[in-house]
């Protein structure tokens, strides 16, 4: 897979070049590039941004400028691409859209700042490729390349051969549904605090039992939006007993 990300910080993005993501780059899993959108400004000041039209607070990032910078960026491989731009309006972001970013050949992430990118660029390039406006969660960051390093982590971590154990990808949180519950090791007993008996019994099926009944509590208390949102026969007789 091929990610490039063009902003204005382009030191922020400096984490994917470190431990897990930095060793899928140098194995050639994947190819990152990041781009400073000020190398396509051609003013001496290097502006990006300017008021907004209809006034408000802040500035709005100017669409000439990400119009050069992304038509040369999409023009340097000829693989498609999906243009991803984060924002705190965008729809939100979830372990299966990670998945389905994971089977992309080619992700572009659109980094903004100021009170974000003018709305022409997403319109735009929405004419002749796919678009997504994400939203990472309800909260308000100063720019998207925070966004970016959460969504990327969360993609690469899919890729076959990135995570050392495949198996934890496909037992992770969310993927029956559920929040994890919790895990330990040792010492089997820390500050007076015991490992739960039954992780130390060898009866897997009770094992399995008492992590399920764990996973449904923590995500009943936590997450109950979760638990309406699983389909009807994803709770068995002995979930439903708990
Ligand atoms: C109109 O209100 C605002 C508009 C933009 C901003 C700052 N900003 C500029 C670009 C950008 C990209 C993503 C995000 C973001 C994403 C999530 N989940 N939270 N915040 C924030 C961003 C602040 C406020």
């Amino acid at each position: 897979m091929r990610i490039d990300v063009v902003t204005i910080f382009p030191g922020y993005l400096a984490p994917l070049r470190e431990a897990l993501l930095g060793r899928a780059v140098g194995t050639g899993l994947l190819d990152i590039a990041v781009h400073d959108l000020r190398d396509w400004t051609h003013d001496v000041h290097q502006a990006v941004d300017d008021a907004p039209y209809g006034g408000g607070p802040g500035m709005v990032m100017r669409p000439h400028v990400w119009g050069e910078a992304l038509d040369d960026v999409l023009a340097a491989d000829p693989r498609p691409a999906r243009l991803v731009v984060p924002t705190p309006a965008g729809r939100p972001f979830t372990q299966a859209a990670a998945h389905a970013y994971a089977a992309q050949e080619r992700l572009v992430f659109a980094c903004g700042r100021y009170e974000g990118i003018d709305q022409r660029v997403v319109d735009h390039y929405a004419a002749s490729m796919p678009v997504d406006e994400i939203s990472i969660g309800d909260y308000v960051l100063v720019g998207g390349e925070v966004a970016v390093l959460v969504v990327v982590e969360a993609v690469a971590r899919l890729l076959p051969g990135v995570l050392g154990n495949p198996r934890s990808a496909a037992e992770d949180s969310f993927s029956d549904g559920l929040l994890e519950g919790p895990a330990y090791t040792r010492p089997e007993v820390w500050r007076g605090h015991a490992v739960p008996e039954v992780l130390r019994s060898g009866n897997h099926g009770a094992i399995a039992r008492w992590r399920r009944d764990r996973a449904l509590e923590r995500t009943a208390e936590r997450r109950p939006d979760l638990i309406a949102a699983l389909p009807p026969d994803a709770l068995d007789e002995a979930d439903r007993a708990l």
